[in-house]
Order: C-alpha cells, then structure tokens, then sequence
C-alpha cells in the first residue's frame, strides 16, 4: 500500500477543476490511496530535474505530480496534462540538512537566473557573503548545489528577487545575514522554520486526521535522503492520510484546518506547559487559527473540559463554527465550550443567585455618575472606578489612599481621593438598592464566587469549583484586570492550564495591564508573518500604528518590528473628497464596482466608520448591495477581502469625544490617542486584498503622509 502525503496546493486545484475531471480525480486518488483496481501508475517524466518526480493519470488530460520516495508519495498538484509535465520538469526536491524540512527549489528558473548573476558578479567586485565563511554557511543549511552561486550574490536586492526561487528554509538565514545579522541570529531565523521544538521530547501529534508523528523527528540526526521523515517534519507541506476519510477530511477542509506554519504547529502541538503561555503577534499572524488548534488538542487529550474565549458574543459565534470545522469528532468538540468573559459571568451569578442578575444600562449609569459628580467630571470618575479600585479590587478607602494608579496622568491627593471614593459609594450603593449591576462587577463576582479573591492568585491553589481544566484566550490584548481575575480563578492552576493570543497594537479599549502583575507568570512567544496582509498594506498599517509602541499583556512595551508579509498587493488607495456627499457617492460607486466588475463576492467586502451615524448613512447607501457595514470596533478580529475605512477626516477620527480633556489629564489622554489609533489600525489590517480609505474636509492626523 502507498503511503499518500497531500500538499496544500493540492486540494486547492483539485477543487478548481471543471466537472467531470473533478470527480474522476478524486475517486483515482481514492483508487490510488487503497491501491485497487484501476488505480494510477506513476509515470516518469522525461527532463525532470528531479528523478523522484512522477505524474500520475488522475482524469481524462488532466495529471497529478508526485515525488516518490520508496512507498511515500506526495501529491503536489493536479492540472491539464502538458501543465504537470512542465511542473515536474521545473522543480527539485531536498531535505533542509539543518532541520530537516521539506524544500522545494524553483530549479528551472534558478538555471535561468544564473547566468544573469553570473553577469552582474562579473562587473561588480563586491560580495553580499564575503565575510561569511563556507563552513557557517554550511552550519546554517545553505544547500552544497546553491552555495556557488550564493557565493556571487553582490547585493541585498538580487538576494531579494531570488526569494521566489529559494525554499524559505535558505532565503531566512541568508536574509538575516544580508541584514547585517550575525551568524547566531541567522541560525535562530532558521530554528524558527521547525514545527516541533529540537530538544529531544514527548511525541507531538501532527494536526489533521492522520495524526502521523513527528515524535522524537527533530531529535533524530537529520538524513538528507529521508523524504518520508522530511514530509513528517513539515506541517505546513505535508498531511499523510491513511484511509478515505481522512483523504476526504484533507480535500474538503479549509486549509487552516489541516496545514499548519511551523511555528504555529510548535505551539499548538506542545504536549504540554508547566507555565500559562501568551502568544503575541501583529494582524494577521495566525493567532485565532492557534488558539483554535490549541483548543482541539487539548480537548483530543481529554484531561478535561476546555474553554475557548473571546472578545465578544459574535466572535465566539464565529470560533463556535470554525471549531465544528476543525474537530470532527462529536466527543471531543463537546469538550470544547466557547464564549465570552461576560457570558461566563453571567453564568456564575444566574447559578449561584437562583435567576439572571440585572444589568445596568449605559444612560442609568451615566446618570448616577453625574449625580454623584460635585462638580468633577463623571467621565474621570467612570474611568478612576474602573481602572484602578476596580482593576486592583479596592475594597477600602484605605487601600485606595495607598494604591498606586498606573496610566492616570493626575496626581489625587488624600482628600481628593476621598472624594472619589465617596463619589464611587454612593454609586455602587445606589446601584446596589436598585439591584443592577454592571459587567465589571458581575466579573469580579463571580471570580469571588468561584472561590478565590484577588489575594490567592499567587498562591498554588488546591483545585476546587473551578469549571475548567484549560482556557484558551483568543484577542487577549482587551480584558480588563477583573476579567483576568475570573479567568484565573475558573482554571487551577496546572501545567495548560492557560492559553492566550493576543496583539496589543490592536488594543480598542482601555485595559492596559501585563499578565505578570495579574499573578500570571506566562511563557511569551511571538507570531512574526501576518498571513493576511499583503506587503504593501502591512506597512502602510505600521506606519499608521506609528506613535510608539504598545504596552500592556507583556511587562514592558512591543514593538512591531520583524512584524512581516509574505506576499505583495496593490498599495492602499486614500482618497479625498470635497464633500460628505461626494465621499459617500465615491464609496457607493467603488463597492459596486469591486461587485460587479471585479466579481467579489459581497460578503467578502465590508465598510466601516468610526460613528454611528456615518454607518447608517453607509448602510442606507449601499442598501440591498449584501456587504456589511459596521463601526471600527465591529471589525475586530475579523477578515474579508476588500474592506472600505470611511469618514477617516480631522474630528472623526479620533472621536473628540471619546478623548480625556487635556487640561484633565494628559496622561490618560496620549492614551485614548493610542486607543483610537489602534481602534483605525485594526480596522484597516482585516483587508486581505486591498483597502481603500477615504475622507472629505482635512485627513485625519493618524493618516501616514
Ligand atoms: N496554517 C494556516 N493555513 C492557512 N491559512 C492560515 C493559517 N494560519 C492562518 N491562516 C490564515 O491567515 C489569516 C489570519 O489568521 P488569523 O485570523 O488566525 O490571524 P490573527 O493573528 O488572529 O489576526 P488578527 O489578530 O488580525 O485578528 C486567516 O485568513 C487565516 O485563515
């Protein structure tokens, strides 16, 4: 029987086919896999630079590509006849002698390079590697066919436009190299490339069906000749399937579902983490497919009931459906529940109080604190609860003449903080009579219901009531202190028991906090390749992030660099109007466009605003079109092909009134800047294809030049 790996182009031309060549492909393959009747042979092909290299006849002019090492076959495409010809001629096939990936090498296109470079060296003296000696290139993976012409490299920019040609395994350490990088800094790039860690270690299940292992791989000398154990050691390459379903689960699924990157498969494999685990990384970076992984290996192994959250009750809607996906298996999905901090809440306390708390509205609340104000600003006393009594758990006035207020630009004197704490009683209390409650002290009471105070975190904590083995936390980067707390107090703490993702350049609100101060003492890890912008966007999206980098859920602050794409697009269009009307008349005619003459489907557009009302406006524009239309905060963690950011002019964006006066406090309002340039940067960075902004009157001053 043929041992049968699937590449991730596969599936995707398979499904690109026309009928009927598309099903007979697929029942060959199925012939193929349990080698019955009227399976195909593979073929060699003449010229191919490769002599593994075969095709096989999978449907009437149409061809697969395999290579073949003894029983394994990778099956790498499928496409009309003379197409497969010429991609098995094109192609060669190695073994990283580092980590032993796969790499693929675009040979045909690098013989054609050659002699240009080979003509260029000839003119220009100088060397891109000449401090590099052979053998450093050697330790670092440089391939003994391609060191010549490495060895002729003469600039940056030539390296660059070989990368298309290169495996990634050969461009990333001759790339840090270029840079300037030293020769261990080259090497780690390189060690980043493998999908299981290279310490000798417990056997790490591949994600998929086949759950081929790539157990003890990385700690086995690497064979250079051993494509088989290559194919194992390369997630993101390579699937083994064993029998039609798992063949069909391959074919069927999202990509996502079934080919990891490395680095996501290292994290989401781990067998286990005696420490909580945050997992930062810019837009893009492959956060929610971790976290879901995570979630189903962790619910797979069975040690307990896992809890997947997220930001908002749409989100969880969203992972709920994505998780279907992923995990097949009705036993193991069941041990999954996703939702949100505010529903867990909720939970605790309908449980332990016998019927549903009652939530105080926005207006009410708001009254209350101009009621109990004395002439300081509510807003400041809203703020002042929330992100210091609330976030420390301040249950006294003494404790709160003798906390510390991080990110508050005022300094309160004792008697000015008296007055708060009087302002904040007299609204908790009003709040109590009536009883309602507001989101924030829902948490913070069932984290108290749960068992455990603010006081225990530190300590080793006996398991107890907590509901949870594992939590896996998706956009981590906006709980609030007290929200951690619950989520502390609802897993014991125990090797996995806490999973988190999160970017906070995309914080939207005001919950600046590092995991460490909560007593939670993570292991951090960092995503680098947003999979979802292209190049051109990327940076464009940087330099709007600009002003500085964001702190919060690390101890210290994280910059966005080495943050990076791996494809390129057509660069965003800004666009100035004279007029409101004009700027929405240019919107209406561009999303139709896109529909009509470009072919996008509209559920793959969508269209934001920083306020309401210019999102009514929008909705009513573009009514009937199907696209959605939402505020900036309604496209957090989201994605689509072609995203329209309108109404980005000076006094929307930022929103005057969601900013701290000056004269109040600077502190907290270079925060609210912050807040509302990340609030416009994730908005802009869930364009997957091309963005498109637009503003009438002055830009606003976010706007990168
Ligand atoms: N292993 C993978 N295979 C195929 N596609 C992937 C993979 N990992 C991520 N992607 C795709 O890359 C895009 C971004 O992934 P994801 O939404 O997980 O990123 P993120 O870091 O959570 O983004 P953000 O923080 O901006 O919300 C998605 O289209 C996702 O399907």
């Amino acid at each position: 029987m043929p041992r049968l790996a699937i590449a991730p182009e596969f599936p995707v031309e398979l499904s690109a086919l026309p009928q009927p060549a598309r099903r007979d492909a697929l029942v060959s393959v199925r012939r193929f896999l349990q080698n019955t009747a009227g399976a195909p042979h593979p073929e060699r092909v003449r010229g191919a630079r490769d002599d593994r290299v075969a095709t096989l006849r999978l449907a009437e002019r149409h061809r697969g590509v395999v290579v073949r090492q003894r029983d394994v076959h990778w099956l790498l495409t499928v496409l009309p006849d003379a197409e497969a010809w010429a991609y098995a001629r094109r192609y060669r096939f190695g073994v990283n002698p580092v980590i032993g990936v796969v790499e693929v090498w675009d040979a045909e296109a690098l013989e054609r390079v050659e002699t240009a470079i080979r003509r260029s060296a000839a003119s220009f003296p100088a060397r891109l590697f000449a401090d590099t000696c052979d053998t450093d290139l050697i330790e670092l993976g440089v391939d003994h066919r391609f060191l010549p012409l490495v060895r002729l490299i003469t600039d940056e920019l030539t390296l660059e436009a070989l990368e298309p040609l290169l495996p990634p395994t050969q461009y990333v350490p001759l790339a840090a190299l270029a840079r300037g990088e030293s020769v261990a800094a080259a090497w780690r790039e390189l060690d980043a490339c493998r999908a299981v860690d290279a310490a000798p270690g417990p056997a790490v299940p591949a994600p998929g069906p086949a759950g081929a292992s790539p157990a003890g791989a990385a700690a086995a000398p690497i064979d250079p000749d051993d494509l088989a154990a290559a194919l194992v050691r390369s997630p993101d390459r390579a699937v083994f399937t064993a029998d039609p379903r798992e063949l069909n689960h391959v074919l069927d699924a999202p990509g996502w579902c079934v080919f990891l990157h490395p680095a996501q498969h290292r994290l989401a494999y781990r067998e286990s983490c005696d420490r909580p685990v945050l997992v930062t990384g810019g837009a893009g970076t492959g956060k929610t497919v971790l976290a879901l992984h995570r979630a189903a290996f962790l619910a797979a192994r069975g040690a307990g009931p896992v809890l997947l959250v997220t930001f908002s009750q749409g989100l969880s809607g969203e992972l709920a459906s994505r998780l279907d996906l992923l995990i097949e298996d009705a036993v193991v999905r069941k041990r999954v529940e996703v939702g949100n901090v505010d529903r867990l809440a909720h939970r605790i306390v309908s449980d332990a109080e016998g019927h549903p708390p009652v939530l105080v509205g926005s207006e009410e609340l708001g009254a209350l604190w101009r009621e109990a104000a004395g002439g300081r600003s509510p807003a400041f006393l809203l703020r002042e609860w929330e992100q210091v009594i609330l976030a420390q758990n301040l249950r006294t006035l003494d404790e709160y003449l003798s906390a510390p207020r991080p990110g508050r630009g005022v300094v309160l004197p004792a008697d000015e903080r008296a007055a708060v704490w009087a302002a904040v009683e007299h609204v908790t209390g009003r709040l109590a009579e009536r009883g309602k409650r507001t989101l924030l002290q829902l948490a913070a009471e069932a984290s108290i219901l749960l068992g455990q105070s603010t006081g225990d975190l530190l300590e080793e904590a006996a398991p107890r009531r907590e509901p949870y083995r594992h939590i896996v936390v998706d956009e981590a980067q906006d709980l609030h202190p007290v929200q951690w707390r619950l989520l502390r107090a609802a897993v014991p703490h125990a090797p996995d028991d806490l999973f988190i993702v999160g970017d906070p350049h995309q914080r939207v609100l005001d919950t600046r906090v590092s995991l460490a101060s909560l007593g939670i003492d993570a292991v951090q890890q960092r995503l680098q390749v947003s999979h979802r912008l292209p190049g051109e966007i990327l940076s464009w999206g940087v330099r709007l992030r600009g002003g500085g980098p964001a702190d919060g859920l690390v101890a210290g602050v994280q910059e966005l660099y080495g943050f990076r794409a791996t494809r390129h697009g057509p660069h965003p269009v800004v666009r100035a109007y004279d007029s409101p009307e004009d700027e929405l008349n240019g919107l209406v005619s561009h999303v139709w466009r896109w529909i009509r003459e470009d072919g996008v489907p509209p559920e793959e557009i969508a269209v934001a605003a920083r306020t309401v009302g210019l999102v009514r406006e929008a909705r009513a524009a573009l009514r009937d079109s199907g696209v959605r239309v939402t505020t900036l905060h309604g496209m957090k963690g989201r994605e689509f092909r072609r995203v329209a950011v309108i109404g980005v002019a000076d006094g929307v964006v930022p929103a005057p009134d969601s900013l701290t006066p000056a004269e109040e406090d600077l502190s907290a309002r270079a925060h609210d800047l912050q807040r509302e340039r990340g609030l416009l940067y994730v908005a802009c960075t869930r364009a997957r294809e091309l963005l498109y902004v637009s503003h009438s009157g002055r830009a606003s001053p976010f706007l990168p030049i």
